[in-house]
């Protein structure tokens, strides 16, 4: 059902929509307030709370707004990340796990029984969890039936969207403005095809230079869809610094590899998409490089060559089915910021991966933003 779901125009046309306004009402907003005042600000942080509350607004609909200058707490925000830091260091039955799942269940049984009560009062909702609870209807009424799914399962799947929206996007956008900084000759060319597009869309410079003055600049959906390069540095982000560093599968029935490595029954194949980046033989040797290029054809278009050895997002049956939703996030993000702001790496500021699940950074992206002069 969510596989449905997620195809769906209405559903793509709703992560656009609420992309959009976080970044115009939230992101842009905070920081324009760091530029002014100078702070060193963490995006790692922000780009995670984007995630989040963008995330949120998806599947339970309704506000979430964690995004503002005072950077507020949030006490199930916190209870995840507490959650899976036990469950990967193997805490299992620590107290801090069992404290993280009973914040987790208050408030997520607290979502499910409000949605509940909304469709029960005809509230019409395009939310990913008002679809599940929908999706036992009475054939005659087209009402919900009394056997909507149990609040447990819809716990769980709530949690699984939730972490796996969040932190994959907000993580690879963070390491996107970190290779960024290193990175001038990329920057340049992004910020050329974004001017390129204004200047398409208005006919002239001229109305782009009036919209930059009157107010920050945000891409909408129909203007980031043909951003060729944008996409194509992406891809070499994840490709270089996959959210999901590591994969692990299962051999259900002994088979042999195409190597000719013979894999039994039971055997656990633990796969890194970060060492494969790294590998000579599948990559090049530029495979250390952020190079952009290696995605596009010779006729300017995104070349599918790559996509073969591409598993950030997996492959087969189970790969990603947020994978469109996390390119129109990250790319009305990308574009949004860099066409308005200039983001400097804080000096002697260490980046490097935590490891973890989740390729998060161990001491976060410090920056200091600065407008950017009209590009215009
Ligand atoms: C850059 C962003 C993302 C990356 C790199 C990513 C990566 C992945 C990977 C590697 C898997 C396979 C996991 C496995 O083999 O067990 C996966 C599955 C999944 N992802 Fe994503 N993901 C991203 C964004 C999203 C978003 C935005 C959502 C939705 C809100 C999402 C929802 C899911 C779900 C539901 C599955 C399970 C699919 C299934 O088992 O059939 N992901 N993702």
């Amino acid at each position: 059902m969510a596989h449905t779901r997620f195809t769906s125009k209405t559903f793509r046309n709703n992560v656009a929509s609420v992309s959009h306004t976080i970044v115009q009402d939230a992101l842009l907003p905070l920081l324009s307030h760091a530029a002014k005042h100078d702070w060193v600000v963490d995006l790692e942080d922000i780009f995670l709370r984007f995630t989040y509350d963008s995330t949120f607004r998806v599947i339970f609909g309704g506000n979430s707004n964690n995004l503002s200058i005072e950077l507020p707490d949030n006490e199930l925000l916190k209870a995840i990340d507490d959650g899976t830091e036990a469950m990967c260091l193997k805490l299992g039955k620590e107290k801090k796990l069992i404290e993280a799942s009973k914040i987790i269940d208050k408030h997520l049984f607290g979502y499910i029984f409000s949605k509940r009560e909304e469709l029960n009062r005809g509230v019409e909702a395009n939310d990913l969890l008002a679809a599940y609870m929908t999706s036992h209807k009475n054939p005659t009424t087209s009402k919900p039936t009394s056997s909507t799914l149990d609040d447990k399962f819809l716990r769980d799947t709530a949690l699984t969207f939730l972490f796996a929206g969040r932190d994959s996007t907000g993580t690879a956008l963070t390491w996107f403005f970190w290779l960024i900084s290193k990175s001038p000759g990329v920057e340049e060319i992004i910020l050329q095809e974004l001017k390129e597009v204004l200047a398409s869309k208005h006919g002239s410079g001229d109305i782009g230079i009036d919209e930059k003055k009157a107010s920050l600049k945000v891409f909408n959906a129909e203007e980031l869809k043909g951003l060729v390069y944008l996409h194509a540095a992406l891809c070499e982000t994840l490709r270089l610094y996959p959210p999901l560093p590591m994969n692990r599968r299962i051999v259900v029935n002994e088979d042999v590899l195409p190597n000719g490595t013979v894999v039994k029954q039971g055997t656990k194949i633990l796969i890194s998409y970060y060492a494969m980046a790294r590998m000579e033989w599948v990559w090049g040797e530029d495979c250390h490089e952020l190079k952009p290029e290696r995605w596009i054809d010779e006729t300017g278009k995104l070349s599918p060559e790559p996509l073969t050895k591409f598993f950030t997002f997996n492959a087969g049956i189970r790969n990603c089915i947020g994978k469109d939703m996390a390119f129109t996030q990250m790319k009305v993000v990308v574009a949004s910021v860099m066409f308005n702001f200039e983001v400097g790496l804080l000096e002697g500021h260490v980046v490097k991966p935590k490891p973890s699940l989740v390729l998060h950074t161990k001491h976060g992206l410090k920056v200091r933003i600065k407008e950017r002069a009209s590009l215009i």
